[in-house]
């Protein structure tokens, strides 16, 4: 944790495609710089879950965004140990299940289902910037598709985090089957790549907007990836860890 608190909150956003290592980046990036931390796609996650949870059909639209508006959703923003309930029940792992992987985007793609949990996004964002908040008003790091974008276009520091399709069904492939042989990397594919197609539909995440900052970790190894993203930080905003 950084020794002084700086006197405003600091905002850094993250996106990029499936397996390109947001998540355990964003993690140990905000753990370093002392920021809460906070997840968006376990977000749509969640609600996919509990659409389900609830029987709803997810090619409902209409029935979808009604449950989604209503989503009693509670996002635990601790970098080393970030939580996830949806109406008092833990969903944290529940929400990594290839079933909901499988299913998420028919969630993500549904714009009511943006606009509501974009709002409960700004929300998340604006509060760490309060004294009383988890980082004690040092601010937030958001990871997800549409961060740099939509959700938080302003952020102090906008970085989209690359990796070459390869490296990224390799990661996934290992993380789901323990290997990255040819099989396991096939088999990964619709969780990566078909995921990242349905995805792109509605929001643009393989290209940087302008004043985004790309890293590119496919020839990285994690720390090394985590220093070129507080690289990146401290040269945009002067905050180092
Ligand atoms: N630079 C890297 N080098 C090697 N492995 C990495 C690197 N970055 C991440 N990984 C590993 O790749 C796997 C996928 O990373 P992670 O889950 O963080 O990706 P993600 O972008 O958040 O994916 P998704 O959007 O699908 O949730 C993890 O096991 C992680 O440890
Ligand atoms: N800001 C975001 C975050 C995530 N999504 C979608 C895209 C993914 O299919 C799904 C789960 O994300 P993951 O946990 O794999 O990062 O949520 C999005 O559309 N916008």
């Amino acid at each position: 944790m950084p020794g002084t608190t700086p006197s405003t909150p600091l905002v850094i956003a993250i996106d990029g495609p499936s397996g390109s290592g947001k998540s355990s980046v964003s993690k140990r990036v905000a753990t370093r710089l002392g920021l809460a931390y906070l997840d968006t796609g376990a977000m749509y996650r969640a609600a996919t879950w509990w659409c389900l949870e609830r029987g709803v059909p997810l090619d409902d639209a209409d029935a979808v965004a009604a449950e989604v508006a209503a989503l009693p959703l509670v996002m635990g923003v601790d970098p080393q140990a970030p939580t996830v309930h949806v109406g008092g029940v833990d969903v944290a792992e529940a929400i990594r299940d290839t079933r909901i992987s499988t299913a998420v985007s028919a969630v993500a793609t549904n714009l009511a289902v943006r606009a509501e949990l974009v709002r409960l996004q700004r929300a998340a964002i604006a509060a760490q910037g309060l004294p009383d908040s988890f980082s004690g008003g040092r601010g937030v790091l958001a990871e997800g598709r549409d961060i740099t974008t939509v959700v938080a276009p302003d952020a102090d520091a906008r970085i989209l985090l690359t990796a070459s399709e390869d490296a990224r069904l390799a990661r996934r492939a290992l993380d789901v089957h323990g290997t990255a042989d040819a099989a396991a990397m096939l088999a990964t594919r619709d969780q990566v790549l078909r995921r990242d197609a349905d995805d792109s539909t509605v929001v643009q995440f393989h290209v940087a907007a302008d004043g985004v900052v790309t890293v590119d970790s496919s020839d990285l190894d994690l720390e090394q990836t985590v220093q070129a993203v507080l690289d990146v930080v401290a040269t945009v905003t002067g905050r180092a860890a």
